[in-house]
């Protein structure tokens, strides 16, 4: 089994119950154990601005899914619940599921890059994801306290439960 850390986005729809529907979607998933789940975030768009507010959370599972199966599983959730790519890759969507982090592992494909890419330059995913995971230590060798502590948090909201 691997501890897992998954990015949720949806800005389209009624997104606080489409990151509400992803979390049990993900609990469903064969081999796989909802452990723990962030508050959800609402957060201002990074990229082109004239799209809606986002809706983010961070969650950890234990999965025996190796990482292409669990995309391809993360994959038909998101088009189970309506997925539909408004525009292009930085436009509006009704779910985003991002593998994030995969145990200690370092993979580089063509359709899965883990660590993800960006998530050290994303509020919306490190502040969900310190809630979850305060003692974590980044690939650089930098506890994630240190960066949310420097964040400016502006443009993040964390909705009460
Ligand atoms: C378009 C882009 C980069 N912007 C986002 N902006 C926010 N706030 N949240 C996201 O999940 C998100 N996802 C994206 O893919």
């Amino acid at each position: 089994k691997e501890h897992v850390y998954i990015g949720i986005g949806s800005n389209l729809g009624d997104s606080e119950q489409q990151a509400a529907d992803a979390f049990d979607a993900i609990d469903n998933l064969e081999g796989t154990r909802l452990l723990k789940t962030s508050s959800l975030y609402a957060s201002k768009p990074m990229g082109p601005q004239d799209q809606p507010d986002y809706i983010n959370a961070v969650c950890l599972i234990e999965t025996t899914l190796k990482p292409h199966s669990l995309l391809k599983q993360l994959q038909s959730i998101e088009l189970e619940c309506g997925r539909e790519r408004k525009g292009d890759r930085w436009g509006p969507r009704t779910l985003d599921l991002d593998i994030l982090l995969y145990g200690s592992e370092h993979i580089d494909t063509a359709d899965l890059i883990i660590p993800h890419y960006g998530m050290a330059e994303r509020e919306f995913v490190m502040v969900p994801l310190f809630e979850i995971a305060p003692t974590m230590v980044m690939k650089d060798g930098k506890p994630i306290a240190n960066w949310v502590a420097n964040c400016s948090l502006d443009g993040l909201r964390r909705l009460r439960a």
